[in-house]
């Protein structure tokens, strides 16, 4: 690598299989929500996402088991709403600190995270998943905790993940101009909102997760790589 290049990155799809996500996260958040509302609901940094919940889809703030639906409902539909994000990431705590799971990293991804670090780059993360859940999963990964090499964490509250505005908020608050910066995404939307922030970008094509390669038109002229082991900041 060349230029001390910050990269951001992705999680799902690109740190962690999407198989992870769907098939441990989701329905470990699904299954335990309703007591997990009905234990914690009043506690204020649970009840504000709620009320956020019951305001959006006009049921009155009591009616928790309405709004313990409707969260349900977004989970099955992959919504990325930021209070969802919240309230999942609260309850995969518990699943964390349970040992009912860890958090599986592709074995590409410690070391090269490692190395960048040990070279001199600034590591972030930027994931639909809250601040909350990503300091989670990377404190719980088989690969131990990877906590320490990131300078910043990242979620929807500086927007969405396929809008331009959220990368220059991103690099306002990393210090760093967007060319300084290298994007990490398994999803090209979020690539194409990226550059045109001015971010360098880079689709990852795991085959895990995507069996078709992603090559040509389909990479949107992004920079594409199928391992971390495979990428030149630099480039
Ligand atoms: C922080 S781990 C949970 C991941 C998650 O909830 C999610 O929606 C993943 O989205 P990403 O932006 O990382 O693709
Ligand atoms: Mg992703």
């Amino acid at each position: 690598m060349g230029a001390l290049t910050t990269i951001l990155t992705d999680i799902e799809g690109t740190t962690s299989s999407i198989s992870f996500v769907k098939d441990v996260l989701f329905p470990y958040a699904r299954a335990r929500l309703p007591a997990f509302v009905r234990e914690h609901g009043q506690q204020p940094e649970v009840r504000c996402w709620l009320d956020a919940v019951a305001v959006e889809i006009s049921a009155s703030a009591c009616q928790d088991a309405v709004i313990v639906e409707t969260l349900q409902g977004w989970i099955d539909e992959d919504r990325k709403h930021t209070a969802l994000k919240a309230l999942q990431g609260m309850v995969w705590e518990a699943g964390y600190k349970d040992g009912d799971f860890t958090a599986p990293v592709y074995p590409d991804v410690a070391p090269a995270l490692r190395a960048w670090h040990a070279a001199g780059h600034s590591l972030a993360v930027y994931s639909s998943g809250s601040v909350a859940a990503q300091k989670l999963l990377f404190a719980h990964t088989d690969a131990g905790d990877l906590t320490t090499l990131f300078c910043g964490f990242f979620d929807t509250e500086v927007g969405g993940k396929r809008e331009a505005a959220s990368y220059r908020v991103i690099a306002g608050r990393l210090g760093n101009a967007p060319g300084d910066i290298l994007f990490l995404s398994d999803v090209v939307a979020e690539l194409d909102a990226a550059h045109e922030a001015g971010l360098r970008t880079l689709l990852l094509d795991r085959r895990e997760d995507y069996p078709q390669p992603r090559t040509g038109a389909a990479a949107n002229g992004h920079a594409r790589a199928e391992s971390f082991a495979d990428i030149d900041a630099a480039a």
